[in-house]
């Protein structure tokens, strides 16, 4: 892939390149990869802001697709050198079906597989989650593990049930023969709970700040601590991996890394607060106003009301019996195997991540300062 009459001829395909991580990930892309051609951006829904990334020096080509649709997926892949698989339905609050999310994490990145194989694609990189190994039903905490920490992971929810099994069928299509009969090399990332610009749940809790009054209240023990990554950071990590998985096929194919930073140990609400302090909110209470009882009953009721409404109208609030175990088990990763395996630093320092963020947030209509 990278002789010199190829040295500047790379095609990349990423799916998903017009949601939060994504877009991320196609600006990267392009600050990043001197290697690059073609830049191919795969999504259902196409974003306004890919017509002024065309008029740089990389060829950007804007696909609107459905990663289901084998034969959609099969003519994006046709060409491309890397893929970068981030498309998924990411939804812990009931909005879509179990069926459909597994259809779109599942049966869609078993299309990618197959149309790296048909296509002659050989490097796979796939976004895989923190969720694939926990919280687990049991709630048990996973404190600074790495990747070979034991953990129970168990679930129930179609979400990380359908990340789990993607990532499988990523890991298991490593050396797989593609067109051409060289190997498939594959790797998962995954990012614990990623923040950023664009970050849909952090306008959300904005939002809510604004509406009562300038203040949030707590509602999960400050000790309880949730692992958090910057998206500039997940971003650049898998432009780092699609690169080097060429170069360190034997040592990383097959491989899964969780997604890391230098941002803080915190819970998740003090870890917003970070963001959300500086631009006018604060969070009521040095413990949950409400006991962990009553919120396990308002997240049942919750649930209730979703399933008693859905003929009418959809009801999907942050609060459900999933969010509120996730939100309330400690899950936290310490690890530098990607720093082993493919030489990854943190490209955004803690500081810089942290004013970019509050940055974004300021910038939102309506900012409390
Ligand atoms: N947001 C987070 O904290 C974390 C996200 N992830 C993973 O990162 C990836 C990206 O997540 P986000 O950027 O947060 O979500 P997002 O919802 O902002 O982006 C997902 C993108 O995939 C696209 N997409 C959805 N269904 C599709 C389909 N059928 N065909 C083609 N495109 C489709 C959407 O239009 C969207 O642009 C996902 O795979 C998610 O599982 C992993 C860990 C944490
Ligand atoms: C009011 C409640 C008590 C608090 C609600 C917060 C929750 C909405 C969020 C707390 C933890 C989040 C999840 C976590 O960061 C891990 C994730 C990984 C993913 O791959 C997808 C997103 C998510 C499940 C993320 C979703 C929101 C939270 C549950």
């Amino acid at each position: 892939m990278a002789d010199s009459a190829q040295a500047q001829k790379l095609v990349y395909l990423v799916t998903g390149g017009c949601g939060f991580l994504g877009e991320h990930v196609v600006r990267m892309l392009l600050q990043q990869e001197p290697r690059l051609c073609e830049l191919r951006i795969f999504d259902l829904h196409l974003d306004p802001w890919l017509e002024e990334l065309k008029t740089g020096p990389v060829q950007v080509t804007a696909i609107q697709g459905d990663v289901t649709q084998a034969h959609e997926v099969a003519a994006a892949v046709a060409g491309a050198h890397v893929v970068i698989h981030t498309a998924g339905l990411v939804d812990v609050f009931g909005r879509a079906s179990p069926e459909t999310i597994h259809e779109v994490n599942v049966q869609g990145t078993q299309n990618v597989i197959e149309a790296c194989v048909q296509s002659g694609t050989r490097f796979l990189v796939y976004t895989s989650s923190m969720e694939v190994v926990g919280p687990n039903v049991k709630g048990q905490p996973f404190y600074r593990g790495n990747e070979n920490t034991p953990y129970e992971a168990a679930h129930r929810h179609p979400y990380p049930c359908s990340k789990a099994l993607a990532e499988r069928l990523v890991l298991e299509a490593n050396g797989r023969k593609v067109r051409g009969g060289l190997p498939l090399v594959t790797c998962a990332l995954r990012p614990t709970g990623i923040y950023g610009e664009g970050h849909q749940i952090m306008r959300d809790f904005y939002h809510q700040g604004l509406r009562l009054g300038g203040r949030l209240f707590r509602a999960i023990p400050a000790s309880v601590e949730h692992g958090r990554v910057y998206v500039g950071n997940v971003a650049w990590m898998h432009v780092l991996v699609a690169r080097e998985l060429e170069h360190r096929a034997a040592l990383m194919g097959g491989q899964v890394y969780f997604c890391y930073d230098n941002s803080p140990y915190k819970s998740y609400e003090d870890f917003n607060m970070e963001f959300l302090g500086p631009c006018g909110l604060r969070l009521v209470g040095a413990r949950p106003l409400l006991p962990y009882w009553l919120l396990v009953l308002l997240a049942a009721l919750n649930a209730l009301l979703q399933w008693l409404l859905r003929p009418l109208l959809l009801y999907a609030p942050l609060l459900n019996p999933y969010t509120l175990a996730v939100a309330n088990t400690t899950f936290t990763v310490s690890t530098d195997k990607a720093q082993r395996h493919f030489g990854y630093e943190p490209l955004f320092s803690w500081e810089e991540s942290r004013t970019r963020t509050i940055r974004w947030v300021q910038a939102m209509e309506g900012s409390a300062q």
